[in-house]
């Protein structure tokens, strides 16, 4: 079942899928007989309802992969960019649509969406031109009568998991490479926010995906999923957006059989603006960093360092910023912010507001659930706050800005690396020695300078000790789908 609220506001309405889409058939029904439903965040209402898939419906789907992904690698990547292509201009050309869906599931403004749309989108058009760039090497022989010879070939099936706040960008940002090099992808999303991932298999088909190369298995038994992803002999690579404590479950299991794995985790990210800073550009960095997606970003700012010449100046900056957001429904126009994903997410908010406020940190502006009720919130700041709070340590996934005053620059950089995490980091300034030397110093995987946004498909996506491995964009993102061979002929006489 698809909502009317759903399929009406659609253009083409076989976009919203209750299906899943099962070695090249859509299932509409689970063998167990197993449903579960995809609600609205902003209204609570039944969106859709899907089958409730288990491991024997993986182990399909994972066999028809396997026996797609042969012919589909032996295909030219002249071929393979060509369907890319095509499933790229499909999602531009569908992006109204697409971005309804993800509204609609996921809470986030309409704008956001279609804005998340076309940055997936984005991920298909660079691997469909990077798959005709997959070069090997020809090395000189360590011998006369040797020639070392380096291949590059996919990896193969490739597993998928992905989170709920970015539905569609975090797959189309692994099926991109894997497709493009010839594997063949069965993905597992967020059990919160399928239907942008099943309406991409609708897209697929079109392009001329083969049967099989491409499943989406809907499911609340994620573990068991992951489980059996893990497990399965003829899965290659495992690659995973979430969440750390997710990231370890699975690099345990997939150690087993010593598959590979990309893990896109978690984030804590600090966002340092030095005396010296251009303010206001410095609070309009600070405002998207944090604030997109209402704060449930990987890479938003989780910690916001100002020095202490600047401190008061930037705060009130902050606030006036932050008191102009508009919270609301995602389909209503001018909304900054929608709900928060579920009331889980609500209290955790609370909770770091809470504990920071008790340990003596200022309510500068917001701190309760918005009047809109439901999981709305209302945009934060805190002052005053120190590094013995939950919120220090923690993701908050949410939107409140927690500022910290600092003095000296090494002590801001061992403020800012004092963290298990590695993901992202921002900092504000001019001084170009001080710039080179904080950006070299931060041990994070991507740092923006004068700018709160930093993710396109040209650069390599990606972090360091315990927010993941691998990197995804970038002509570093392909490599982690590509296996090297090294081939050695011999008795080439003279
Ligand atoms: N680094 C990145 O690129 C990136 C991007 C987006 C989100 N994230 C992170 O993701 C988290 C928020 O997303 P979330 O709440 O969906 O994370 P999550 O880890 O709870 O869930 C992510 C995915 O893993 C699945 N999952 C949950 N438990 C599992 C298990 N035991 N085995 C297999 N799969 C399992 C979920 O169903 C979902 O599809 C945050 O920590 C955020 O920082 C990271
Ligand atoms: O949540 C993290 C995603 O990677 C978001 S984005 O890539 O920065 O848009």
């Amino acid at each position: 079942m698809i909502a009317s609220t759903l399929s009406d506001r659609l253009n083409d309405k076989d976009l919203a899928v209750d299906a899943a889409l099962v070695a090249g058939r859509w299932l509409k029904t689970a063998p167990s007989g197993k449903t579960f439903t995809v609600t609205n965040p902003s209204t609570g209402e039944t969106l859709a309802d899907l089958p409730d898939l288990g491991s024997k419906e993986a182990d399909q789907a994972i066999d028809a992969a396997y026996e797609a992904q042969k012919d589909w690698a032996a295909r030219t990547s002249k071929e393979r960019s060509a369907v890319l292509r095509r499933l790229h201009d499909l999602m531009v050309d569908n992006a109204d649509d697409l971005a309804i869906i993800l509204t609609a599931e996921m809470g986030k403004p309409l704008a956001e969406a279609r804005g998340e749309i076309l940055y997936g989108a984005s991920y298909v058009e660079w691997f469909a031109e990077e798959a005709k760039r997959v070069y090997g090497d020809i090395i000189p022989g360590h011998q006369g009568d040797k020639r070392v010879v380096v291949l590059k070939q996919p990896v193969g099936v490739v597993a998928s998991i992905t989170p709920w706040n970015f539905p569609n960008a975090m797959m189309a940002r692994k099926m991109a490479p894997a497709l493009a090099v010839g594997c063949a992808f069965v993905a597992k999303p967020a059990e919160l926010t399928p239907l942008s991932a099943l309406a991409m298999g609708v897209l697929a088909e079109r392009a001329g995906l083969p049967r099989g190369l491409f499943s989406v298995l809907t499911t609340t038994d994620s573990a068991t999923m992951g489980k059996t992803f893990c497990s399965h002999d003829k899965v290659r690579k495992l690659s995973f957006t979430g969440s750390t404590r997710v990231g370890k479950i699975l690099m345990k299991q997939a150690a087993e059989q010593v598959m590979r794995t990309s893990m896109e985790l978690g984030g804590n990210a600090p966002f340092i603006v030095f005396n010296d800073a251009d303010l206001d550009a410095a609070v309009e960095g600070a405002m998207i960093s944090k604030y997109r997606n209402n704060g449930q970003t990987c890479v938003c700012a989780n910690r916001i360092y100002v020095q202490s010449g600047v401190y008061d100046a930037f705060a009130a900056k902050l606030v006036d910023a932050v008191k102009a957001l508009h919270v609301g429904d995602g389909f209503e126009d001018g909304i900054d912010a929608g709900p928060l994903i579920n009331q889980a997410a609500v209290e955790k908010v609370q909770d770091h507001i809470a504990d920071a406020t008790q340990k003596g940190a200022t309510l500068a502006v917001g701190g309760s659930p918005h009047q809109r009720g439901g999981t709305y919130f209302e945009p934060t700041v805190l002052t005053g706050v120190t590094s013995d709070m939950a919120i220090a340590r923690e993701e908050t996934f949410g939107p409140v800005a927690p500022l910290f005053a600092f003095d000296g620059v090494d002590d801001v950089i061992a403020k800012a690396n004092d963290t298990e995490f590695g993901l992202a980091a921002y900092f504000y300034a001019k001084d170009l020695a001080q710039v080179w030397r904080v950006a070299e110093a931060l041990e994070y995987g991507m740092v923006g300078v004068n700018t709160g946004i930093i993710s396109n498909e040209m650069a390599p996506f990606g972090g360091v000790k315990q927010s993941g491995q691998g990197r995804e964009g970038s002509k570093y993102g392909i490599d982690d789908y590509l296996e090297i061979k090294y081939v050695c002929l011999g008795s080439i006489e003279a």
